[in-house]
């Protein structure tokens, strides 16, 4: 696809001999990781030596920081900062959607190269900041927005580039990823083990965005559209969080050869690729696949491609210092393009894309399914539950009935692949049977 005119162009700024001035946005984990790694110069990359920290924007100018900076530097008018004629790249790392846009947008306008980590603003509003990007000719990176300090945009936007891609799927938040584990490792309570991921930064400011899926989801719908070659929008991603995943799930997961893990999903449904899913949700990893052993933090994300094969990128996906990584090679990328003399945008760095990809909606998803009901102790349950799946075609790959709670006895099946709206129509049905108390988990194999 070509590449959109560029009306005004930034790239040809000549072989600058002075510093390359950076004005960032926020000090909070991932800024303060990055002024700290930037400071620290030596044993790193030279052109380290040709940036300069010329204004770090704040809310609060008395709260303590764990970097020293010149009071001059520090200040509270953002908007100063991105209309400052001196700042030639702007690094967004406060979060959020607002006043993050309408910075990143002004930046842009005023002529100013953009790193950001921020992947709700982009995952919202890349379209509109994206053609701004590309109209007044500047670059926005965004190395850091996933999977933290792991290199996975620009190997999707360069060294994979030519592979026909026909999924990407991952582990693309830390929190619960960390959440997840502890659970299962050490059998820990959600509460706890989420205040721990809290204190250890990994955590966004309000935590739901994890928990619910929805950081999973901004993340997902950004590697589809690099990936699918096409816009994503947001709403059109089906984001379910780990809140319904149970000690008594990981449980019995595990005695059936899987872990529970949330994958960000993007793939072509056919073999034609007229049909794009990408969606987000707990599932059942079975222990022999790659990511089933990814623990932690640790974030990871498999490519699949033709000529290629199966890639795994894989590495610490939040905290400070990984971040920092990753905020800090696109800095290096736009400092080594401003001191580089020339007149032509880089295809392979800009965004080069502008019409939305379509997204098959969950219900014609082809997919197994985990469920747990819970059941009166009578006879010819399960056979009663046999049934009513075969009605709506759903075949049954093992069937257990283990425990009891109370009064009532726990069968927990595993389905083989079923288009996901008629195992919905078969699960009403059976939440209506008398018989069944409660369907108190349903989550998708992969
Ligand atoms: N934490 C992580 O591991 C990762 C985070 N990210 C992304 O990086 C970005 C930053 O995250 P993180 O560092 O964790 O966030 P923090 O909440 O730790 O830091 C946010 C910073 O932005 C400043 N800020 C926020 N809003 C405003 C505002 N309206 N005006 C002025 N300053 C403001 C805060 O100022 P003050 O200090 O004065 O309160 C603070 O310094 C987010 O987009 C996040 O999603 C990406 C990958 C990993
Ligand atoms: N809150 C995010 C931080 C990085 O994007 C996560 O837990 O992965
Ligand atoms: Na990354």
């Amino acid at each position: 696809m070509a590449l959109p005119t560029i009306v005004l162009c930034k790239f040809n700024v000549g072989a600058k001999s002075v510093a390359v001035k950076l004005g960032i946005l926020g000090l909070g984990t991932v800024g303060t990781g990055t002024v700290q790694l930037l400071q620290d110069k030596v044993g790193r990359h030279p052109l380290l030596q040709e940036i300069e920290i010329y204004r770090v924007g704040v809310r609060s100018l008395t709260k303590p920081r764990a970097v020293e900076l010149s009071p001059e530097v520090i200040t509270t008018d953002l908007e100063a900062i991105v209309n400052d004629p001196a700042v030639d790249i702007v690094v967004e790392l406060m979060g959020g959607l607002e006043p993050a846009r309408t910075l990143i947008l002004t930046a842009i306008k005023n002529g100013k190269h953009v790193v950001t980590a921020n992947k709700a603003v982009i995952s919202r509003f890349g379209a509109e900041i994206f053609t701004a990007a590309n109209q007044t000719g500047v670059y926005v990176l965004l190395e850091a927005a996933v999977g933290g300090g792991i290199p996975v945009i620009q190997p999707l936007k360069q060294s994979l580039s030519v592979n026909r891609i026909s999924a990407i799927m991952g582990i693309v938040n830390g929190t619960t990823n960390y959440i997840l584990t502890r659970m299962q490792t050490e059998g820990s309570e959600f509460d706890d083990v989420l205040a721990d991921a809290q204190k250890l930064g990994y955590a966004e400011a309000d935590p739901t965005a994890d928990v619910d899926g929805l950081d999973a989801g901004d993340k997902i719908a950004i590697l589809a559209s690099l990936g699918f070659d096409g816009r994503i929008n947001r709403e059109d991603v089906h984001c379910e969080g780990i809140r319904q995943v149970t000690k008594t799930d990981i449980a019995y997961s595990a005695k059936l050869g899987f872990v529970i893990k949330l994958l960000g999903i993007a793939q072509h449904l056919d073999q034609d690729n007229s049909r794009l899913s990408v969606r987000v949700h707990p599932t059942l990893v079975p222990q022999t696949h790659p990511l089933a052993s990814i623990n932690g933090v640790y974030n990871a994300i498999l490519v699949e491609g033709e000529p290629i094969g199966q890639v795994m990128l894989f590495g610490p996906g939040a905290g400070a210092g990984a971040t920092a990584s990753a905020v800090s090679s696109d800095i290096l990328n736009l400092v080594a393009t401003l001191k580089t003399n020339t007149a032509k945008p880089n295809s392979l760095l800009a965004c080069r894309h502008q019409h939305y990809s379509q997204i098959t909606p969950i219900s014609e998803l082809v997919t197994r399914f985990y469920a747990r009901f819970l059941s009166k102790d009578q006879a010819g349950v399960i056979g009663r539950l046999g049934t009513c799946f075969g009605n709506y075609g759903v075949s049954l790959e093992s069937v257990v009935q283990t425990g009891f709670q109370g009064e009532l006895a726990e069968i927990v099946v595993v389905t083989h692949n079923v288009r996901e709206g008629d195992f919905r129509k078969a699960l009403a049905e059976i939440q209506a049977m008398e018989s069944i108390d409660s369907i108190p988990s349903v989550l998708r194999v992969l």
